[in-house]
């Protein structure tokens, strides 16, 4: 079942390799001579846009050199997907001078990876974002209506991930969101609030500088007119190349890296105001947020204070209500988590039922 329409599928579905544990081979590896020479001389680049088997490179990032390559996938990679927000090793001419092609000869190890699946019962995923640090969610107040089961949905694909989620609550001029935000009181959830006229931009750049941010909503939430509030060059980008944003290109690819600077906000004059550069990823290509692939153990384990606790339950415990013998439970009913424990434990419950369907954790 899908949570909204699916007419997006336009990417390739991703076969990550390096997301399957594969038992080594019992023959062993290969003999090193008949390795291919280690490329001892690439440089390393991080992938800002993919279209149709040419990745877009970003080198020597914010130094003098800066400049954005063309990229193919070496065949040695074989099935290896590369995907925005990858580190990666290039070979060959690495100029960017039109024309030139580069070669892509390793990826690095991800530090972390959004995915989706088609909808909730598809196992294949494809790879939306690596090593993204957080999700900027942005639901609105109301037109259209915020729903619980909509932010939960992104809230596990972002624990699923090990990204550090936020909550951004636009339209606050239409409507009161403090009764929607109750239901999630209990997590540990970063909330700005913003209206027609009151965007929370300097603060909202305080979590951006230093970060990786993958921006996602429901279309019609506001989320390209706070982007482009942050980004006031994302706009102008629109319609021609701009080679460090990747805006303005053609590509089949569902996210956009922008490139985030506090400088370029208004106010950033002001004695205080934030300063420094992030990336905001925006997702303008990712209507549906599948969760077919969902481990239940990442979910627990986005609740540390938990998750600890689940090292006393029985084997196999669900940890919902109806449990037995449920250390998390006991813990909550005995007062031990707090005031806030007993709410936790119900957003933990309602994303484990919800979306990790049965068995144990
Ligand atoms: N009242 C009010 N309207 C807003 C606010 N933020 C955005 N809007 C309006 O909401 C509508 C949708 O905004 P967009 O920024 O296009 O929304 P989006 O999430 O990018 O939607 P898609 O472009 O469909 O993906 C526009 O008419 C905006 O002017 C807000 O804080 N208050
Ligand atoms: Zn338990």
């Amino acid at each position: 079942m899908t949570w909204w329409s699916t007419d997006d599928e336009d990417d390739e579905p991703e076969f990550d390799e390096s997301a399957v544990r594969v038992r080594p081979s019992r023959r062993g590896s290969r003999p090193r001579t008949k390795q291919r020479p280690e490329h001892a001389d690439a440089v390393t680049g991080m992938v800002i846009g993919v279209d149709r088997g040419r990745y877009s490179v970003l080198l020597d990032e914010n130094g003098p050199d800066e400049r954005v390559i063309t990229a193919a996938r070496a065949s040695e990679l074989r099935r290896k997907s590369v995907v925005t927000g990858d580190h990666v090793d290039l070979v060959g001419d690495t100029t960017g001078d039109p024309g030139t092609l580069s070669r892509i000869v390793r990826v690095g190890e991800r530090t972390t990876l959004l995915r989706r699946s088609a909808d909730d019962t598809d196992e294949v995923e494809r790879v939306i974002v690596a090593n993204a640090d957080q999700m900027l969610i942005v639901v609105a107040a109301a037109n259209p209506e915020p729903r619980i089961r909509l932010l939960d949905r992104y809230l596990v694909a972002a624990f699923d991930a090990g990204i550090r989620p936020l909550l951004v609550i636009t339209k606050t001029d239409l409507a009161d969101p403090a009764e929607f935000l109750r239901n999630f009181a209990g997590l540990d959830l970063t909330v700005f609030l913003s209206g027609e006229h009151e965007m929370p931009l300097d603060e909202i750049a305080r979590v951006l500088v230093g970060h990786r941010t993958v921006f996602v909503g429901h279309s019609g939430v506001g989320k390209s007119t706070l982007v482009n509030a942050l980004v006031p060059s994302a706009k102008r980008a629109t319609g021609h190349v701009n080679v460090v944003t990747g805006r303005g290109r053609h590509t089949s690819s569902s996210t956009v890296w922008l490139r985030f600077d506090a400088a370029d906000l208004p106010g950033a004059d002001v004695p205080g105001a934030a300063t420094g550069t992030g990336w905001v990823i925006d997702t303008p290509g990712v209507r549906s947020f599948g969760l077919g692939h969902v481990d239940r153990e990442n979910i627990l384990r986005s609740f540390t204070d938990l998750d600890r606790l689940a090292e006393r339950c029985p084997r196999g415990c669900t940890h919902l209500p109806d449990a037995p013998d449920c250390a998390i439970v006991e813990a909550v009913e005995a007062g031990e988590l707090g005031e806030t424990g007993a709410a936790r434990l119900e957003s933990l419950q309602r994303l484990l039922t919800t979306f990790a369907g049965g068995g144990p954790v």
